[in-house]
């Protein structure tokens, strides 16, 4: 089968400064795909990539004839603007933009499938909220409410379960099986191990470059864990393009 992502030598950064580099692998469609790393391990830049947000500095990542509506991003609860006066409702209606375009006016039936998300999400009765005024639980089941709506091919979710608790959890997890099953291709940024061995059958370790890619069990030793800690240890922010990346000298 055709894979949904390839990555030919993926380097990322920021200001010409590489943040992940090197990153070469293939996603099967329908894949279940954990992204895991230390603190500045580059997933978040990973997959600001994946989303089209950042274009690779060198390298290129191949979605398969994916285009943008077809990608569902979930970006980290903190890079939300929650002083934006913008209603729970019109904030999650923002998913059918696929379907309706930024401008266009929301009928009965989009009005209909907004509420029927935010009910899948326990989020009844939250509509008229203002977003700023959600717990961080309540956030993260508002965006989730988002990408439900927004009926991607492919859902990329930026560290999902942080700062909620057990319950809210469990439902968002839920959620993600779901669209597993439903043959979507999923990837999530995660920091909780036990989530990832019990929910996650594929795991990438990445360490600004990849340490290790495959099925969970294997990918997750003591052994790759420290080498992915102690790279990131080692990594200089102000180092320039690799010296793979250079042009070379003329002699
Ligand atoms: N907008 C930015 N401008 C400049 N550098 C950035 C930017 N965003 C991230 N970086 C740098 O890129 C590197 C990778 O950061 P990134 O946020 O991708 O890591 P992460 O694995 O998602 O980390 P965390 O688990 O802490 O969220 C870090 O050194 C970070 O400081």
């Amino acid at each position: 089968m055709a894979a949904q992502i390839k990555f030919r030598n993926v380097t990322l950064g920021y200001d010409r400064h590489p943040a992940v580099h090197h990153l070469n692998g293939e996603v099967a469609p329908g894949a279940l795909v954990a992204v895991i790393g230390p603190n500045g391990a580059g997933k978040s830049t990973l997959f600001r990539g994946l989303a089209g947000i950042l274009k690779p500095l060198s390298g290129a990542i191949d979605l398969g004839g994916l285009d943008s509506r077809d990608i569902a991003y979930l970006p980290q609860s903190v890079d939300i603007d929650r002083s934006f006066p913008i209603s729970v409702f019109d904030f999650v209606g923002s998913g059918l933009w696929r379907s309706t375009g930024p401008f266009g006016g929301i009928g009965k039936a989009a009005r209909d499938k907004i509420l029927a998300a935010l009910a899948a999400v326990g989020l009844n009765g939250f509509e008229n909220r203002a977003i700023g005024t959600l717990s961080g639980g309540q956030m993260q089941r508002m965006l989730f409410a988002r990408v439900l709506l927004q009926d991607a091919r492919l859902i990329v979710l930026d560290e999902p379960f942080n700062a909620i608790d057990a319950k809210t959890s469990a439902d968002l997890i839920a959620l993600v099986r779901r669209w597993h099953g439903e043959g979507r291709t999923v990837l999530a940024a995660l920091h909780d191990l036990e989530m990832v061995r019990n929910h996650f059958p594929e795991t990438l370790l990445l360490a600004r470059g990849p340490v290790a890619w495959g099925p969970t069990g294997d990918v997750l030793t003591p052994e790759n864990l420290l080498v992915a800690m102690k790279m990131c240890e080692a990594f200089d922010d102000s180092a320039a393009a690799c010296a793979a990346d250079r042009p070379p000298r003329a002699a």
